[in-house]
């Protein structure tokens, strides 16, 4: 256990806070200037979210361009889309989201067995748990999380895996193998759009089983403030590519979009079990993208930002609360090889743009990440290069 002086690193699960508390402690209250008011809510959002074929999209027939500019404009607008007709059966979301909802349900002592705290003190990525806390005045986060590295296979720390719900890793294995197919077709139909020979590399470097996907069941107890605290702080994904399975009837995930904040519904029934798909893009420049000036965004799924060398971003969003229901949530996060280096993709790269954007490993990457997202700051600022202009 951590001794006294310390205790702060090691806040309650929100899941047991929850239960006991009527007022949020003050840690979890977010800067008074981003509650004022009802900011905290955000706006309904001016169109309906930006959905996809990826059936469509990998045909080769007309219906493929159509489906393609979709992709674009959807990149362009928001830089996240619904992904529908994909391939992963609907009974098999479901299971997982059941058996993710049956495992915050287990005793505490059962999810305990799956910490991600080594001697109950020392934070690690994998696991059940919490953010790190760097330090004793960093705003908390209303959210449990079980955090599991999924690929490569043979790299899984089985012995974090739930054994309950029994059904938990055959389900969790088998959704793995599903969700890899849509981040293939994704990342090749993304690679299309920038015109890149063979991909760029992209496939090679991700797809099939090589780079590091991990999965993070999100939990979110209900919250009797939901005006004063945030489910996740405002980030970006550290990763090429999130895939999102979101609960069906309670919204949460909020998305930023030149400085407003917007409210993304529940997947709608008409699109039936859609995934939503994380990676954003700037200006188009014939049937290529422009760079545009820099607009703050946070760390992208950033390894994209880095390799399209600031083409593709990835929109900054949060997760709001909810007074009387709780919410679950399965990213799948898509990452480099973490011993790998990953920097712009030379097709990218050119006179008229240069490198923007040092080598980084993957590793090193996802490190500092989690060091400035305890500071609310962003790592991609550290990585740009100084173009003199
Ligand atoms: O719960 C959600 O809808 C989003 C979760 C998220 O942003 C994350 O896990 O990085
Ligand atoms: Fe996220």
């Amino acid at each position: 256990m951590a001794d006294e002086s310390s205790s702060w690193r090691v806040p309650s699960l929100v899941q047991e806070l929850a239960a006991t508390v009527r007022e949020p402690p003050p840690r979890y209250l977010v800067p008074e200037q981003d509650r004022r008011g009802d900011q905290l809510a955000g706006a309904e959002m001016p169109e309906p979210v930006p959905t996809v074929s990826l059936r469509r999209l990998l045909a080769s027939d007309d219906g493929a361009a159509e489906e393609a500019s979709k992709l674009r404009s959807a990149l362009q607008s928001w830089g996240f889309f619904l992904v529908t007709d994909h391939g992963v059966e609907a009974s098999l979301m479901d299971a997982v989201m059941a058996a993710s909802r049956e495992f915050f349900r287990e005793p505490l002592e059962e999810k305990q067995a799956y910490s991600n705290l080594v001697k109950g003190r020392q934070w690690q990525l994998e696991g059940y748990g919490n953010d790190p806390v760097k330090t004793q005045d960093q705003i908390l986060d209303w959210s449990d999380r079980l955090h599991l590295r999924v690929e490569p296979e043979d790299e899984r720390s089985l012995e974090l895996w739930p054994g309950h719900p029994e059904r938990f890793r055959g389900l969790l294995h088998e959704y793995t193998l599903s969700c890899r197919r849509v981040k293939d077709g994704v990342l090749r139909a993304m690679a299309r759009l920038l015109d890149l020979d063979d991909d760029g590399g992209i496939i090679e470097q991700f797809g099939d089983n090589k780079g590091a996907t991990y999965d993070r069941f999100n939990y979110y107890p209900a919250c009797p403030r939901p005006d004063l605290v945030l489910g996740i702080r405002p980030h970006s994904d550290v990763c090429v590519l999130t895939l999102l399975l979101m609960d069906d009837h309670v919204a949460g995930l909020q998305v930023l979009r030149d400085g407003a904040w917007y409210r993304v519904p529940p997947p709608a029934p008409v699109h039936g079990h859609a995934l939503l798909v994380n990676v954003g893009v700037s200006l188009e420049n014939s049937n290529r993208f422009e760079l545009l000036e820099d607009t703050p965004t946070g760390d992208c799924d950033v390894s994209m930002q880095i390799m399209s060398n600031g083409i593709f971003r990835g929109p900054v969003h949060r997760v709001v609360t909810n007074s009387e229901k709780e919410r679950v949530s399965l990213a799948m996060f898509y990452a480099a090889d973490l011993e790998k280096e990953i920097e712009p993709i030379a097709q990218l790269v050119d006179e008229k743009r240069p490198a923007r954007y040092k080598k980084i490993k993957c590793r090193d990457f996802v490190a500092a990440h989690y060091e400035h997202f305890s500071k609310r700051e962003t790592v991609i600022e550290s990585l740009k290069i100084d173009l003199g202009v």
